[in-house]
């Protein structure tokens, strides 16, 4: 087995003990494994990088208004208590003569909600990264979830909805695109 498999599946082994359970009986014999191989997938965005995952698959044209990819599903890991945070993300932007691979919208996401995360940084690194790649005129991003650290435990509020956004560029500077932006949220919705 793999060496950081190994030592991550120890770990988690003792933690197993220390809630009182046996991690010795046949249900839990596998646990330690799957649970280092699950929190590794689950981190997974620190290995990656945008170059790769953006792929090239940038385009010329001259679309000068909102392109929006809306409902982008989100599962991350909130950082003070490494629980899922889940729900949706939606990322707008409006081009500077390229537009991006839909589908890499998503994937930018991912890789940033694949880490142990806080919603606003998220929200922040999803729009940065956006920009970056693009040079775009402007960048927004609206991300909406339910932190089961909230809802599990601790103030047990579960339905709760955490709502957080990030507007760089045209949509910080221009409250019309920003009109805009929301407009297009909602378009096809009612
Ligand atoms: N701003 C922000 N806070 C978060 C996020 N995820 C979890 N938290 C909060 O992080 C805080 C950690 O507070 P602490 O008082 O140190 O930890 P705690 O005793 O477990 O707090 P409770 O959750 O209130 O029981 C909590 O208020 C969580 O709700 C996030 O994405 N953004
Ligand atoms: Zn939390």
């Amino acid at each position: 087995m793999d060496e950081q498999i190994q030592s991550m599946a120890g770990a988690v082994k003792f933690l197993l003990g220390c809630i009182g359970e046996n991690p010795d009986r046949e249900g839990l014999l596998s646990t330690p494994t799957r649970y280092a191989k699950a929190l590794l997938d689950l981190t997974v965005g620190y290995r990656e990088d945008i170059d790769t995952i953006v792929n090239r698959a940038l385009f010329d044209e001259a679309h000068n208004q909102i392109v929006l990819v809306r409902d982008i599903t989100i599962s991350s890991l909130c950082e003070h208590h490494i629980l899922p945070f889940t729900g949706k993300m939606h990322i707008g932007y409006v081009p500077s003569n390229k537009v991006i691979g839909l589908s890499k919208l998503p994937r930018i996401a991912n890789m940033f909600a694949r880490r142990l995360q806080v919603q606003e940084r998220l929200t922040f690194q999803v729009a940065q990264a956006v920009m970056d790649v693009l040079k775009a005129q402007g960048v927004a991003v609206i991300m909406e979830a339910g932190h089961s650290c909230m809802g599990m435990r601790g103030v047990e509020k579960c339905g709760t909805s955490t709502v957080t956004e990030c507007f760089l560029g045209c949509f910080e500077a221009d409250r019309y695109r920003r009109e805009d932006f929301f407009h297009l949220l909602n378009v096809g919705k009612t």
